[in-house]
């Protein structure tokens, strides 16, 4: 399993035209995560998607440290983000080929170099997710079901040590939700998955409840799950 470390994190913001010029996002964080599915939940704007990309560098921190296997992001962005695969909760923002292989293809371009090869890879990675029907289909044309697959296995291609997922179900159907929800956790891979949905947070292995930029409550997920419901009255 892979270590996430956070040592004395702090995010601040530049808000300009704001009534104040900075706000703190995340206050001052330690954290060591080790654990294969940790789930980051909290209201709205509690600071759980900054929490989760700050593991890849798409954050950096204003101050401290975030180390992933050694490696710190700030330092070594490059090879964290190979390391670390990332889902957003709009697939939209990382589909940016024409067609759904070409898409695929595209995340293959460090582990397969020949042109014909990677869109040969690329359909048996379609294919083993059940999308190969797809692969000649523009993007735009899939549901969104169909998308966050294809993100996913896109991301899941590179066989990378760490997925963070930042809400990955919250635009999904119930079928489709359940269905991403189970194949992430179901993942050999360290999982951070910031969700919504608390059942989801309930299967993982260790819970963060982040409120107001602070995780204020961290550990076994009926717990912190609890707890969280309890806070929001
Ligand atoms: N670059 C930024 N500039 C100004 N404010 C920011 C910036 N990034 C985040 N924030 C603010 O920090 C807070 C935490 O944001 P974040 O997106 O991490 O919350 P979240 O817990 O993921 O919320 P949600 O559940 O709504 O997705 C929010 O109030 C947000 O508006």
């Amino acid at each position: 399993m892979s270590r996430i470390e956070l040592d004395r994190v702090v995010v601040r913001a530049a808000t300009p035209g704001g009534p104040v010029p900075e706000v703190t996002v995340l206050r001052e964080t330690t954290l060591d995560l080790t654990e294969q599915r940790i789930a980051l939940v909290g209201p709205n704007g509690s600071g759980k998607s900054t929490l989760a990309r700050l593991v890849n560098g798409l954050v950096e921190p204003t101050s401290g440290r975030v180390v992933v296997d050694g490696l710190d992001v700030a330092k070594k962005g490059r090879e964290v983000r190979r390391r670390v695969g990332f889902v957003f909760t709009d697939p939209s923002a990382q589909l940016v080929m024409p067609t759904v292989v070409e898409d695929v293809a595209l995340s293959l371009r460090h582990q397969v170099r020949g042109r014909e090869e990677r869109a040969d890879a690329a359909r048996g990675v379609l294919a083993s997710y059940g999308l190969e029907e797809l692969a000649d289909r523009s993007v735009h044309t899939l549901s969104g079901g169909q998308r966050q697959l294809l993100a996913l296995a896109g991301v899941l291609a590179t066989d990378p040590a760490v997925l963070v997922a930042d809400e990955p179900t919250t635009l999904l159907d119930l079928r489709n939700a359940r269905m991403i929800g189970d194949l992430l956790l179901g993942l050999p891979q360290q999982l951070v998955l910031a969700t919504h949905d608390l059942d989801l947070a309930l299967r993982c292995d260790r819970v963060l409840l982040v409120d107001d930029g602070t995780v204020v409550a961290d550990g076994a997920p009926d717990e912190v799950v609890a707890h969280y419901r309890a806070s929001a009255g």
